[in-house]
């Protein structure tokens, strides 16, 4: 399997982009021109370049309107097309990606089309090189797969084929089921893209916001399962245009890359396999496995909950915290056998404050200053989540173990915090048993019973990042973006949750510097956590046990209670209690959410309660901007 990725989908200089895709696994890239035209070097010494790096340039882009001109633009195109093909030839690059013509001057005129194709084709190979047609969505008069492929067939050369682009198909929701009938080896070359669904002129949607697969809502796999189908076998290559990628450090996108890309095949595999196992086997996708070597990364792990938080702390901020997390209930029940750690219990809810010196959290610390360092996660087979991890580009991450300590699997997740993937199997106290001298000591708590939520704070180029990682690392499924309305710009957001609900992460990324979750970022780092949520059974009584213990929360106006009862029907007892309390309200047509947020200490983290009556699955969405207001009030 040949993995490729345009140029173009990276920020930095051409070199720098070829240092980033090599050390990412990538064997090619599709160079985009205007990348060559600024290139300091000669043809000859990027080919070089490339090549020291392990890399092969698959495809020169695009050489545009060309095909059904007038006589005289058809004589010009052909010479400038001589002009690529000297630059291809000493670059060493076999392939011409040549896109539908959107010029006025083109005409309708399918046969000329192709008799003009063939004529490039001719001179192509003369030189011992090849081009591929594209559709591009908004070419003037092809912009189909279909029609594309009708102009390639028709020209009937062999060094004419056919490039397919998920993007221009799927942004015009044109069916990609014909491609299983192209002859494979017609197909000269795949670009994979995918984006948001977005209502936007289609030329605008492709140059600004492609992104990789596993990042928007395109069905990328089905379309890749039509490509393995018709029995290509050239390189899967990715071509996204982004506005963010652009600006983005090109390692980390490189990275993403790649990812996305491990996980397209190991989707399109188990598609394939499922086709191949049917009760009449489809030989197309036999032959498709047999050949292209998908990645087959070790399954998605089946969660079972937050097996604990961790803060990083120091000496000095330690026992601030402890006051903080007794204030909400919390015991503190143990310490670390060889670390200075201290765990503190509540219902199901671990939390573990972690400031032993020259560790991993205090480098962190020193990074972020108190703050969430890393997250358990209760997964039934450990192992195999870190090895998936690692099988999709994350680092394995391991801590030193003292004796008699559990060895517990960890990766790094975007941003630089730990996951670990803990043992579900341990139960609610296994790991801790091993790890610390409890003190069995009870004292009543606050009726906090789950971690409901974990909400990270992002900057906006980290978002696709998280996307990607939250769906193709670990698995999860993800619920639609939001644009949320702080008083100081807005907030971008979306959960991503596993199947059995146990493992809800809310990612947060402002599109403005000066929200709160902009400066939560600031201080705390990308992927940071931004707020956690507790599940209780009562939130009326919780509350009432937090504001004894001198919990403050978040004043709500009362005109948004006011305004409750015009949106829902509820009971004026209920309303009442809530207006009192200062307990929020959503509600779906699964079920009722109540749900209110402590105040943050100068802008520190801060903690919500929250109450899921029947099967409501949403996280109060309508309710962030009297969160944030308040906050900005506050
Ligand atoms: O936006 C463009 O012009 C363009 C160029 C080449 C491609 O392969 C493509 O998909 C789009
Ligand atoms: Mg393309």
């Amino acid at each position: 399997m040949r993995r490729s990725i345009a140029t173009v989908s990276l920020s930095g200089t051409l070199r720098q982009k070829l240092e980033a895709v090599a050390a990412a696994g990538f064997d090619g890239v599709e160079l985009f021109e205007p990348d060559f035209t600024h290139f300091p070097g000669s043809a000859a010494d990027l080919g070089r370049m490339a090549a020291d790096l392990g890399l092969t340039i698959d495809l020169f882009q695009p050489f545009r309107d060309f095909e059904a001109m007038p006589p005289e633009a058809f004589t010009r195109s052909l010479d400038r097309a001589e002009r690529k093909f000297d630059l291809m030839q000493a670059m060493g690059v076999p392939l011409m990606l040549c896109c539908s013509n959107t010029s006025p001057l083109c005409v309708d005129a399918p046969a000329l089309a192709a008799e003009q194709l063939h004529a490039l084709a001719d001179r192509a190979a003369r030189r011992g090189l090849r081009v591929g047609f594209e559709a591009l969505a908004w070419g003037r008069h092809t912009s189909l797969y279909g029609q594309a492929w009708d102009i390639v067939r028709r020209a009937d050369h062999p060094a004419l084929g056919l490039i397919l682009d998920s993007f221009h198909t799927l942004s015009l929701r044109d069916d990609p089921a014909g491609i299983a009938d192209i002859p494979g080896d017609k197909i000269f070359f795949l670009q994979m893209a995918d984006a948001p669904l977005m209502s936007l002129d289609v030329l605008q949607w492709a140059r600004h916001h492609r992104s990789f697969p596993g990042q928007g809502d395109f069905d990328v796999v089905g379309f890749y399962e039509q490509v393995l189908l018709a029995g290509y076998s050239g390189p899967l290559s990715l071509e996204i245009f982004n506005d963010v990628f652009r600006e983005t450090p090109n390692r980390r996108t490189a990275v993403d890359a790649m990812r996305s890309l491990l996980y397209l095949e190991s989707q399109v595999r188990e598609r394939l396999t499922a086709r191949a196992a049917a009760p009449e086997p489809d030989a197309r996708a036999a032959s498709a496995l047999a050949l292209r070597g998908l990645a087959e990364p070790p399954a998605a792990p089946a969660f079972a909950g937050f097996a604990f938080i961790e803060f990083a702390a120091d000496e000095a901020t330690a026992p601030q915290l402890d006051v903080q997390l007794r204030q909400l209930g919390f015991r503190r029940v143990g310490r670390h056998r060889s670390k200075a750690a201290t765990l503190y219990r509540q219902g199901d809810i671990a939390m573990i404050v972690n400031a032993e010196p020259a560790s991993f959290a205090r480098s962190r610390f020193e990074l972020h200053g108190p703050s969430v360092c890393a997250l358990g996660l209760r997964a039934a087979q450990p192992q195999a989540a870190q090895d998936r991890a690692v099988a999709l580009c994350s680092q394995r991450h391991r801590s030193p173990l003292g004796p008699g300590e559990v060895e517990v699997p960890a990766i790094v997740s975007p941003g630089g915090n730990l996951m670990h993937f803990v043992d579900a199997a341990l139960g609610p106290d296994g790991l801790f048993a091993a790890d610390f001298v409890l003190d069995e000591g009870q004292a009543p708590d606050a009726g906090l019973q789950r971690v409901d939520h974990v909400a990270l704070g992002l900057n906006l180029d980290q978002y696709d990042t998280w996307t990607l990682f939250t769906r193709a690392v670990l698995g999860l499924s993800l619920a639609e973006s939001q644009e949320l309305a702080d008083p100081f710009g807005l907030v971008r957001s979306r959960a991503a949750a596993d199947a059995s609900r146990s493992l809800r992460l809310v990612l947060n990324a402002s599109l403005s510097r000066r929200t709160l979750t902009a400066r939560a970022v600031n201080r705390r780092g990308d992927g940071g956590v931004h707020h956690i949520a507790f599940a209780c059974e009562d939130i009326f009584d919780a509350v009432a046990r937090l504001r004894a213990r001198g919990v403050a929360f978040l004043p709500i106006s009362p005109n948004y209670y006011d305004d409750l009862p015009t949106r829902f029907d509820i009971e004026p007892a209920l309303l009442a209690r809530m207006r009192e309390a200062g307990v929020l309200f959503d509600r779906s047509a699964d079920g009722d959410f109540l749900h209110i947020y402590t105040r943050a200490a100068d802008e520190g983290l801060f903690f919500e309660v929250v109450q899921r009556i029947g099967a409501y699955d949403g996280y109060g969405a309508a309710n962030s901007a009297a969160r944030m207001a308040a906050q900005a009030q506050a």
